[in-house]
């Protein structure tokens, strides 16, 4: 995992390397973790590549909720936003990736054929902020190990095509962005999903916001591990403490429970999850 230490200097140089890339691409793939749909994304993007077509891909959708994921599809499909959802780890998954792109360029391609022009080439690039699995993507879709260069800060890299086995050509570079951590939530959320380091946050905020988010949307989750009744479950870490020292996964002072419990979370332990829920009123 990176972490870059985002600065505005940054930021700007980020955005004008992604946006000198972005004339060279027919359309960008936006990659976002399926646990926080919209807390892993920047908001920036969207002014950033304007009006070039755009497919969303969910990674990581092993690790998220799949109800929850469902409802995110029908909420963008409601948006005619084009959204993938993948698990990159899995090769079988990556042609859903083609099947949108030629879907969302159809006019395009139509054109190509009717002007008799057999051998186009569609280019496309990832964006995304890092840790959501922009190099797993790229390296599936070359089909081999290559050494995929994020756009850090400072430094430039010479720019080369992933020659895909079918009409689809991919920078080899993506653009990275910082995720948007004004807000502590999101911020929080990023840090359980370990897109963000955890010493930018304390252990024990990140396993109160865990434990009240559970209690509310996975109880039964942490009647198990913890073995509580469901009339124990406390939406308050601090008034559990004691309760769930008892097991020996969260032994230790709090901090360390605090730690155990991040840990826990991070791996999974706690089952899928998604952490960005659509509302009633999406
Ligand atoms: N479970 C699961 N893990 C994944 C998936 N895709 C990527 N990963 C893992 O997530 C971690 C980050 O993946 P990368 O491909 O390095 O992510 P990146 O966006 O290129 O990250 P940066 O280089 O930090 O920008 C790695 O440990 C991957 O193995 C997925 O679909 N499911």
């Amino acid at each position: 995992m990176t972490v870059i230490q985002w600065y505005p200097g940054h930021m700007n140089k980020a955005k004008n390397q992604i946006q000198a890339r972005l004339k060279l691409v027919d359309i960008v793939l936006e990659i976002r973790d399926a646990r926080l749909p919209q807390s892993s994304r920047n908001p920036l993007l969207d002014q950033i590549i304007g009006n070039k077509p755009k497919i969303i891909i969910l990674n990581k959708s092993d690790l998220a909720d799949p109800k929850i994921t469902q409802q995110w599809q029908a909420y963008y499909h409601r948006r005619q936003q084009p959204i993938v959802v993948i698990d990159a780890q899995h090769q079988a998954h990556l042609p859903m990736i083609l099947t949108a792109i030629q879907e969302r360029l159809a006019t395009k391609i139509t054109k190509y054929q009717a002007s008799g022009v057999k051998n186009y080439t569609i280019r496309a690039m990832c964006l995304g902020i890092p840790n959501v699995g922009k190099s797993t993507i790229l390296n599936k879709l070359a089909g081999k190990k290559i050494a995929v260069t994020g756009n850090r800060p400072g430094v430039t890299k010479n720019q080369n095509w992933i020659h895909t086995s079918h009409y689809l050509d991919v920078l080899d570079t993506p653009g990275v962005l910082w995720p948007k951590i004004d807000d502590q939530e999101v911020a929080i959320k990023l840090a359980l999903s370990g897109a963000i380091k955890d010493s930018l946050l304390s252990s024990l905020d990140l396993a109160n916001f865990a434990w009240g988010f559970w209690v509310q949307y996975y109880p039964q989750i942490l009647e198990a591990r913890y073995h509580l009744s469901a009339t124990e479950l406390n939406p308050n870490l601090n008034l559990m403490f004691e309760k769930i020292t008892a097991t020996n996964e969260a032994a230790g002072d709090i901090d360390q429970q605090a730690r155990q419990i991040v840990q826990a979370v991070r791996q999974g332990s706690w089952g899928r999850f998604t952490l960005d829920r659509v509302t009633a009123n999406d």
